[in-house]
């Protein structure tokens, strides 16, 4: 059986509904055959044609755009077939269909693309590498500009350029290793005079740099979820529409007012929050409200950053401190290790002293934010706050859209330089080890761009792209 990167496929490359214009692919080896039949004449490489497409009696279905790009000068490396026609679902499926029909006998084993076929022959074909292949995705995914113009960035091949720059580093270290592995005799002084550990050491102040600027692209593609978390009315629906600029959640002084998370992604700088919004958390006999504050325990668990609201003007209600102080107790239980719990202490517009001096059991070693969802007073300061506990530090520009994967392929290169300095720095280096830490950073650094990586891995990543990508 032939190997299904083997097949010819086509797809819909154009957003299902209705659009002014749409494009179905087709992409393979040996189209011209097809094209004829389908079309009843050639097509001159990389030109538009003006034409009918017609049917099978030679009705025409839609009149547009055909080009054809001979491989290997086309997006998947192949022979690429476009029909761009006018964009309506219906169309574009009588075409697609048609494509399929007109494919027997000239175009054998013609099939509807799986979703990232496309691009994964991109990348089979070494039109770009896997980086670059993932910068598509999220360049189309992108939530906002920053990410945008990050995921451009990797296309282009930013990122993948400074990998390689790591690479061709480690590629010259371990040549130096492998060749002193040849003469025993005189090997740490070879290792010495080439100044081997220096090469390490400028190697691995080069990763931490690509590794801190790959974790901010991950930020700026994945975001974070934050949660907002208190008592009934301590104002959690009115800051998460504060942060939102909408009215999104329903604010009343009625306390229970939200039964289910209310969820919204924001940007500051261009970061998303994805912010949670959630019943507020108390004792309650109400079934539909019972079942909401087990979904707001589960949302708590599963946040990268907590906003924990207290509502600055019951402060003089011991019932209302000491529940809070229950709230702060039990959040340490349910969170992951790590997970930053910001204390919001809402309402200074209507504390007596202006509320600075909260009197209630603080549950954040992330510090606190006073503010008012009201009238928006102390929002840049939670805006602010927000960022520190992303671990956003840079500016935009010059950031490459990343992957949790990349930064943890980064890592893990960077454990193995580890080893490799802690044999380099011993008197008796065993450099069968050196040379054994040095070749498994290479391997997890070329899993990034591709060049050594396992079936699994691509079929994990072009999946989650959209059909006719
Ligand atoms: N109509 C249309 N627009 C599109 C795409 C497409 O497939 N079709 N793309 C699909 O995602 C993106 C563009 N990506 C492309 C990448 C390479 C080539 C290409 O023909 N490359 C040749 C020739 C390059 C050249 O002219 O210098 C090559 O690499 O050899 C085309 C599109 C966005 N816009
Ligand atoms: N004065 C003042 N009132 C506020 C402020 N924030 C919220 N409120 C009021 O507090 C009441 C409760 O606000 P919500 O946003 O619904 O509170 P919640 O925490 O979502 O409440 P639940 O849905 O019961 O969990 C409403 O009457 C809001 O107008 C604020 O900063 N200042
Ligand atoms: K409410």
């Amino acid at each position: 059986m032939l190997p299904r990167h083997a097949d010819p496929i086509a797809a819909i490359a154009t957003a299902p509904g209705r659009g002014a214009v749409g494009i179905v692919r087709v992409s393979g080896k040996g189209l011209a055959p097809f094209v004829q039949g389908l079309l009843g004449r050639t097509l001159r490489p990389r030109e538009a044609h003006y034409l009918p497409f017609p049917d099978a009696q030679g009705q025409a279905i839609d009149r547009g755009l055909a080009l054809f790009f001979p491989a290997p000068h086309s997006y998947t490396g192949e022979d690429v077939l476009e029909l761009q026609a006018h964009g309506g679902p219906v169309v574009l499926q009588l075409l697609l269909a048609r494509c399929l029909e007109a494919a027997q006998g000239l175009l054998p084993r013609l099939r509807l693309a799986e979703p990232g076929e496309f691009t994964e022959r991109a990348f089979l074909n070494d039109k770009i590498d896997l980086a670059q292949a993932e910068a598509i995705a999220d360049l189309i995914d992108a939530s906002t500009e920053a990410a945008a113009r990050s995921a451009g960035r990797s296309l282009s091949g930013d990122f993948s350029k400074e990998i390689h720059g790591l690479r061709d580093a480690l590629v010259h270290l371990r040549m130096l290793v492998e060749a002193t592995l040849d003469f025993p005799e005189e090997e740490i002084d070879f290792l010495r005079k080439a100044d081997a550990q220096g090469q390490l050491s400028n190697l691995q102040q080069s990763l931490g740099r690509v590794m801190q600027r790959a974790q901010q692209g991950a930020l700026l593609r994945e975001g974070i979820k934050v949660v907002i978390a208190g008592q009934p009315n301590a104002g959690k629906s009115s800051l998460l529409n504060a942060l939102a600029g909408a009215e999104l959640a329903i604010v009343t002084p009625i306390a229970g007012t939200t039964r289910d998370k209310v969820q919204q992604t924001i940007q500051i700088e261009g970061v998303p929050l994805h912010v949670i919004d959630t019943a507020g958390l108390r004792e309650s006999d109400d079934e539909v409200e019972k079942i909401g504050i087990a979904r707001a325990w589960d949302e708590i668990a599963g946040a990268d950053a907590v906003l924990f609201l207290h509502d600055l003007t019951r402060q003089d209600a011991p019932d209302y401190v000491a529940a809070d102080a229950d709230i702060a107790g039990a959040l340490p239980e349910k969170l992951p290790e790590g997970v930053p719990v910001i204390d919001v202490w809402n309402k200074i517009d209507r504390a007596p002293d202006g509320g600075h001096a909260p009197a209630a059991p603080q549950a954040g070693a992330h510090g606190a934010v006073w503010l008012s969802a009201r009238t928006g007073e102390g929002l840049d300061a939670l805006r602010r706050a927000l960022l520190a506990v992303a671990g956003w530090q840079s500016a935009p520009e010059g950031v490459y859209i990343a992957r949790a994967r990349h930064v943890q392929a980064l890592q893990a290169v960077d454990a193995h330089l580890m080893e490799a300095g802690a044999q380099l720095a011993s008197d008796h280096p065993a450099l069968d080890l050196l040379a054994e830490e040095l070749r498994l950073a290479q391997n997890a650094l070329n899993t990034i761009t591709g060049e050594f990586s396992s079936d699994d891995l691509l079929g994990v990543i072009f999946s989650s792209f959209c059909i006719g990508k």
